[in-house]
């Protein structure tokens, strides 16, 4: 190893891109602490904002700016602007490596990867089958390049975890000359989180990882299970887009793919008007007006009519797959809720797990009211079936992941870090 010249950078920048929104959080990954962290919601409407918290000492507290944010690189820009007045600004020495979370990599990222020239054309070649998340990836991606050139940037993708599924669950019956020259199969997403809560969920149990099988359930806008056997996941209920699966805030989720011949037939509908209803226009919006699941429950307190059938919906399907997995699994050790709804929704963990005495599952009810942001047990102590409430933490798995890929520790002393970065094996 060559001499040390000064203290080597050990700052990650996590941006967590969505299709509307970028979640981010600054990272000294020397202690694991989080030096700030944001949201920029409603790009490319009137009304987006900008919600920037500094975490260092002094630095005051939440800061909000309103106004039209056009895309994702204005989106960096203003937290970069609100970064660097905390003096954390994207120009510091101290910033080691920008991580970015990736929702499409394919069958080829089966890890975090160092972003060059090649991996960004894939990304892109990926668009196709994430229309809503890719693009604000590779957006997010491109500004940051441009403002730090000379920084190594990872992409940890969603679908990673999920490359470990058996082919006989990846693959779509369908013939298969056709669905091999157009890669069509089942790649799922949200893998960070699963793979992050898997492992908490494991810690809160204090059993080896090894030994378990989880249905984890991340519900967040989007929605996804999987069947994790041993910390390998072994299904999961997104497929070939964000699109197949659990009913989501605007997705809806499983539906008869002869829907979109139907309506081609009978309505005109083209292809993208239906991928338009079935990805902005449908579950919980679709069903109920509203996305919100906050919204959703406080209607159907007041009696509103639309707001409980979507309800009844989202948790009836939700339930079919805690199911399917079961018998997937054999043996189920522990049902793990995370994301927005899974982590702050009662009423929809209660009612999933409603029911389900007979495969050992039960929800305490008392333990499920308490609102915490710590890992915890919901179910009573009689249950067979752990069930727990496990925070993800999309944006800290990236940075560790970030960090282990690119970090002091694994790349040679400064003088050459500006080398261009390799590309995936
Ligand atoms: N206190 C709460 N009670 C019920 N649902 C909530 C609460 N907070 C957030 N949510 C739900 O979580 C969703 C956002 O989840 P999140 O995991 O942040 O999604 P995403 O990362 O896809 O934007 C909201 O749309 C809402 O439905
Ligand atoms: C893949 C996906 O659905 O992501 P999100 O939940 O962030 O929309
Ligand atoms: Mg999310």
């Amino acid at each position: 190893m060559s001499t040390e010249q000064g203290p080597r950078p050990h700052r990650v920048l996590v941006l967590n891109s969505g299709s509307s929104s970028v979640k981010y959080q600054l990272l000294d990954m020397a202690d694991a602490r989080r030096l700030a962290v944001g949201l920029v919601e409603r790009i490319g409407e009137e009304t987006s904002r900008l919600v920037h918290t500094p975490l260092t000492e002094g630095a005051g507290g939440e800061r909000e700016v309103t106004g039209r944010v056009a895309d994702h690189r204005e989106a960096l820009e203003a937290v970069a602007a609100e970064l660097a007045k905390d003096g954390l600004g994207l120009d510091s020495p101290e910033l080691a490596a920008i991580g970015h979370r990736v929702v499409h990599g394919g069958r080829q990222f089966t890890r975090p990867t160092v972003i060059d020239d090649a991996v960004l054309a894939e990304i892109e070649r990926l668009v196709p089958v994430a229309p809503l998340h890719n693009p604000a990836n590779l957006m997010g991606i491109r500004t940051a390049r441009r403002m730090r050139p000379d920084l190594p940037q990872v992409a940890v993708f969603d679908t990673t975890f999920h490359t470990t599924m058996p082919e006989y669950a990846a693959r779509y019956p369908i013939e298969r000359e056709t669905a091999d020259a157009h890669r069509v199969r089942r790649y799922g997403f949200h893998g960070t989180s699963h793979g992050y809560v898997a492992r908490k969920a494991a810690e809160l149990l204090d059993r080896p990882l090894a030994e378990l099988n989880l249905i984890t359930l991340h519900l967040g806008n989007g929605a996804s299970a999987a069947a994790v056997r041993g910390g390998i996941c072994v299904d999961t209920s997104m497929g070939l887009t964000p699109l197949e699966g659990l009913m989501m805030g605007t997705r809806s989720g499983d539906v008869d793919p002869a829907v979109v011949f139907h309506l081609r037939r009978v309505a005109g509908m083209e292809t993208d008007e239906t991928d338009a209803l079935l990805n902005q226009r449908s579950g919980l919006l679709g069903i109920c007006g509203d996305n919100d699941m906050r919204e959703i429950t406080r209607r159907m307190d007041e009696g509103d009519e639309d707001a409980r059938l979507a309800f009844d919906m989202y948790v009836h399907r939700l339930k079919k797959y805690i199911g399917a997995y079961a018998a997937v699994l054999g043996r189920v050790d522990a049902v793990v809720f995370t994301a927005g709804v899974g982590e702050n929704a009662a009423a929809v963990r209660q009612a999933a797990v409603e029911g389900l005495e007979g495969f050992g599952m039960a929800v305490d009810r008392e333990l499920n009211a308490v609102r915490s942001g710590a890992p915890r047990l919901i179910s009573p102590g009689s249950s067979r079936v752990a069930v727990a409430v496990v925070p993800t933490d999309e944006e800290l798995e990236i940075a560790e992941q970030t960090y282990a890929l690119v970090g002091p520790d694994t790349r040679p002393a400064p003088e050459s870090a500006d080398s261009p970065a390799t590309p995936p094996g």
